[in-house]
């Protein structure tokens, strides 16, 4: 996989790119963070969390993309059910949340790592990627750039992650249809190049959200604990079978 060379996304940045801030700087990052996750995944009986939270088994799940694709925004869907709006705060270094979700009866444990975007932090989120069972690679289908980037992630994927890691291409901002510039069709033929599953979100609406997050830990979790009568779980048929379209316009 080559490095491929592209222009700088708005207001964004490319792997690869140099370090240069954003105009107005990048701000803290917003509340909600919790202590950087250590564990590995824990198969066995319940654990208790440092929250208090039970589990089975715990993952950690990275998401990474271009600064502005709506990362943040897609992990506080998923964890609080609200949508960000208003002010971009973009993330400065790494950033942690927790959920448990019930997988076919077992308590899973997902340990989310919100990076930041902009290239000035690509050496801090360096350093998560090994630990990494699974990575949301995001582009925002109204942003180009954010999706000609693509293919500059998959190589810094490729040089820092595991060889296993589950890994799943999301067009996010999909509620934005009058701006898109990326079709559907263009996401679903690079996911096919690269033999990735693939859906289009929406942070805002919600759209595919949780189904994104639900696919992952269901993937994880067989890898796991699956038990030898059980099907194995195919992710790419789920991802294709249960993910919604858009309900209007496509370009
Ligand atoms: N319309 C629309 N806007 C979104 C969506 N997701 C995020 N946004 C907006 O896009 C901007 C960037 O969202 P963030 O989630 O902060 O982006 P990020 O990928 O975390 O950016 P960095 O932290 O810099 O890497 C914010 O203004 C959000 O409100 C979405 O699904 N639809
Ligand atoms: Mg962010």
């Amino acid at each position: 996989m080559s490095r491929k060379k592209t222009p700088k996304s708005k207001g964004g940045s490319t792997p690869g790119a140099s370090a240069l801030p954003a105009a107005n700087g990048p701000r803290p990052v917003r509340p909600g963070s919790g202590a950087p996750p250590h564990a590995p995944p824990l198969p066995g009986r319940p654990s208790l969390g440092s929250s208090g939270d039970f589990y089975d088994v715990a993952f950690k799940v990275m998401l990474v993309g271009d600064s502005g694709v709506g990362k943040t925004c897609l992990l506080v869907r998923f964890k609080d059910g609200a949508f960000l709006a208003g002010t971009f705060i973009s993330t400065v270094g790494i950033d942690f949340r927790n959920k448990v979700v019930d997988v076919d009866g077992a308590k899973v444990k997902l340990q989310m790592w919100d990076t930041a975007g902009q290239e000035r932090f690509r050496s801090v989120t360096h350093a998560y990627y090994r630990d990494a069972h699974a990575l949301l690679l995001l582009y925002d289908v109204t942003n180009k750039s954010s999706f000609d980037n693509i293919q500059a992630w998959l190589t810094e994927i490729q040089e820092h992650a595991q060889r296993d890691v589950v890994l799943m291409l999301l067009g996010n901002k999909v509620d934005s249809a009058q701006e898109r510039v990326v079709r559907k069709e263009d996401g679903e033929k690079l996911a096919k190049e690269y033999g990735l599953p693939f859906m289009e979100t929406s942070a805002k609406t919600g759209l595919n959200v949780d189904l994104a997050f639900t696919a992952i830990a269901k993937e994880l979790k067989q890898r796991s604990m699956k038990a030898p009568s059980e099907p194995r779980f195919r992710l790419h048929d789920y991802v294709r079978r249960e993910g919604r379209v858009a309900s209007c316009c496509r370009p």
